[in-house]
Parts: structure tokens; C-alpha cells; sequence
């Protein structure tokens, strides 16, 4: 059993602004929670704070029920492991891994008991002679992980422990990482600011920006009901396009009408209807996925918004699955997700069809999903 409860807590650095503002998050039981947002943000700050490295100013810290904010980090029963690895560059990775049981006095037989298990779960069995210097980034990275399972902590605290990997191997390694997290059963906080990993990895996803707390959800949740702009554009890649404009309502109907004129939505009909009928009049932005925007009306069944001003793609990405189409309209980068054998003609006007259904409208003020 290992719960971990962040009750109201804050943090200012002595003499410095507040970097952490009463934040609250719950993480279950064997829950895999990744906090993620840009640089600056305070994800390490918050990483650190449960670790016992930084004070906590105001809040609570509970472990499975009991306050933890005074407790030292090494009598918390949690292991963190860090960006740089912070190996011991004239220790063995055996010595590497058993050192921290060796301090706690762990009978000798114990220590090769704990560092030969993990050293398998990692398949590093045949490093265990090497020094750091004659390792990969990769392996060294694991022989990181290894000196956390050796200490079988009720938690593992993970401060972006991939971003000096190199994209194949951070691919691998995200993989393990999971299959770690179903072999140990272990609770594990994971930070990172690469949304990517955040949703590969994450039970359930924090996004955080300026020290608050934007949204606490599971991935497709975070996908497909963002609660609000910010997340909207920081979860997804391509990122969502956004189009500012205002409602407006005529009698009965009621349309979406983009600042720059060229395009206006009928909202009759759509899900949106309800929510948007109390925004007549007011400046809303309008969100929407590469996905639901394309060449070509999908599915039939569905009513699609076209625009009637053609849109000239500027530029195209071919991944073989899929192609990127690029375009501009009204000043904003847009992006379109197309089949991955389209003929996309970079010289003509073409139309574009929107899932009107599947888009998103944000305050203009608030920022806030309009639901
Ligand atoms: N020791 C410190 N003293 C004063 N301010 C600090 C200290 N450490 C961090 N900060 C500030 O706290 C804020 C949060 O920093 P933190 O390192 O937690 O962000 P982060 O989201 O992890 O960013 P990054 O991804 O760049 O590491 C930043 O504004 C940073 O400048």
C-alpha cells in the first residue's frame, strides 16, 4: 500500500515569488501519475518537495495517511531517480546499486539478493562489473532505476529520467518503464515536460503551468475533454488548431464567426448549441484537431462545416501512415491530418471539411472549455 496525498501545498523559494500554489493531488495505490507542463513550471520543485529535497512552505504531504513534511528523505521509503543518473563514477554498478544498503547496514547476503534481482528485471546481469564511464546513456539510465528497486520503496519518484536518451531509445525505454511499473506494482510519480510521454506512460496525467494545477486526468480524457485552452494546445501533437472569433446570434441561429470573417459556423444542430447560446455576443476561440479538419468529408453521416474560402496547403510532412498538411487561415498556423497516401497539390485552393462536433470552444477571457 502506497498512497500519496498532496494536500494544499505550496512553495516559495526564501526571499522569491510563490512557485507552487496551493496544490492538491491524489495518487492512488500502484498508480502510474505523470506530472507534466513546460519548463518552469515547478514539476521538479513538486518532485522534490515529496522526495524531502526542498522544504515545503504550506500544505500537507501524506503517506499512506501520515504527515511525511518533516520526515528526512531517507527515512521515507521513497526513491527517486534522477535526470543525470548521479552514478558514482569509481563504483562498479553492483557497488552502485548496493551502496545506499550497505549505509542502512543490510546483511551482506541480502544486499546481492536485492541487487542480483533488480539487475535481472533489468537485464543488466552482465554490467555489473562495468563502471559508468564504459556504459551507454541507456544503461547507465538503468543501473539508475536499479539503485531505487534494490531500496523497495513504497514509491519511485522519476525526475525526467529519458531526456538524455536519444528518440529510439526514449521510445524502448518508455516501453520498460511500463512493463516496470506492472512488474513491481509499485505507486511511481514521473516527471516530464514532453506530453508525448506523459501520455504514454501516465495512469493519470497532472498538467501544471506557473505552479498551478491545469488538469488532473487520464490521457484520453486530457485528449478529448480538455477543460481548457491550455491544455487543449499543450496535449496532442500535432498540436490543436485554434481560430479566435465571437458567437453571434440571428433569431434562431446561432454561428461562430472568426475574427477575420472567412469563416462562419452554424452552430444549429450541433453539440454545441446549448452550451454556446449563452456566449451570443461574446469572444470565444475556437479549438480543433488535425484529425477531425480534412481534405475530405469522412464519414457522410456526419455534418461537416466547409468553409467556402478554398485554403492553399503550404507545406506537407509524409509519414507513410499519415500526411501533415499545413496551411494558414487568418493569420493562424493550421494543420490538417490527411491519409497516408494522399495527393496533396501545394498549387491549388482545395476545401477543407471540419467536424464541427468534435471541435472546442474556449472563453476568450477565462480561457475555460465553454461545456
Ligand atoms: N533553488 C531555487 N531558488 C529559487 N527559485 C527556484 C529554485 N529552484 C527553482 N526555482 C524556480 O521555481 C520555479 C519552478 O522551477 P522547477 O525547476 O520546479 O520547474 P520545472 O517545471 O521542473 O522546470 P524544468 O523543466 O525547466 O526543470 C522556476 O521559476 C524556477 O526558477
Amino acid at each position: 500500500m502506497a498512497e500519496v496525498l498532496l494536500k494544499h501545498i505550496s512553495k516559495a523559494y526564501a526571499g522569491g515569488p510563490t512557485v507552487i500554489r496551493d496544490i492538491s493531488i491524489d495518487v492512488k495505490d500502484r498508480e502510474f501519475v505523470v506530472l507534466v507542463g513546460p519548463s518552469g513550471c515547478g514539476k521538479s520543485t513538486l518532485l522534490r518537495m515529496i522526495a524531502g529535497l526542498e522544504d515545503i512552505t504550506n500544505g500537507d504531504l501524506l503517506l499512506d495517511g501520515q504527515r511525511i513534511n518533516d520526515r528526512a528523505p531517507k527515512d521515507r521509503d521513497i526513491a527517486m531517480v534522477f535526470q543525470n543518473y548521479a552514478l558514482y563514477p569509481h563504483m562498479t554498478v553492483y557497488e552502485n546499486m548496493a551502496f545506499g544498503l550497505k549505509l542502512r547496514n543490510m546483511p551482506k547476503d541480502e544486499i546481492r539478493q536485492r541487487v542480483t534481482r533488480a539487475a535481472q528485471i533489468l537485464e543488466i546481469e552482465s554490467l555489473l562489473d562495468r563502471k559508468p564511464k564504459d556504459m551507454s546513456g541507456g544503461q547507465r539510465q538503468r543501473v539508475a532505476i536499479g539503485r531505487a528497486i534494490v531500496r523497495n520503496p513504497k514509491v519511485f519518484l522519476f525526475d525526467e529520467p529519458l531526456s538524455n536518451l536519444d528518440a529510439k531509445l526514449r521510445g524502448q525505454t518508455r516501453i520498460e518503464l511500463q512493463k516496470l511499473h506492472r512488474d513491481l506494482q509499485a505507486t511511481m510519480i514521473y516527471v516530464t515536460h514532453d506530453q508525448v510521454e506523459a501520455m504514454t506512460l501516465g495512469d493519470r496525467i497532472v498538467v501544471l503551468r506557473n505552479g498551478d494545477v491545469m488538469q488532473h486526468d487520464t490521457p484520453l480524457a486530457l485528449y478529448n475533454q480538455p477543460a481548457n485552452r491550455f491544455v487543449a494546445g499543450f496535449i496532442g501533437s500535432p498540436p490543436m488548431n485554434f481560430l479566435p472569433g465571437r458567437i453571434v446570434a440571428d433569431g434562431t441561429a446561432l454561428r461562430f464567426e472568426s475574427a477575420g470573417g472567412a469563416v462562419s459556423i452554424r452552430l444549429n444542430g450541433s453539440v454545441h448549441q446549448q452550451a454556446l447560446a449563452a456566449y451570443a455576443g461574446r469572444a470565444v476561440e475556437l479549438g480543433i484537431r488535425a484529425e477531425h479538419l480534412t481534405d475530405q468529408p469522412m464519414n457522410r453521416q456526419r455534418s461537416y462545416f466547409s468553409p467556402e474560402q478554398l485554403i492553399v496547403f503550404d507545406a506537407v510532412e509524409r509519414m507513410g501512415s499519415e500526411t501533415l498538411a499545413y496551411f494558414i487561415l487568418e493569420g493562424q498556423r493550421f494543420v490538417a491530418r490527411l491519409s497516408g497516401d494522399s495527393t496533396v497539390d501545394t498549387s491549388v485552393g482545395v476545401s477543407t471539411f471540419w467536424d464541427i462536433d468534435k471541435a472546442h470552444f474556449f472563453d476568450a477571457d477565462t480561457e475555460q472549455t465553454i461545456r
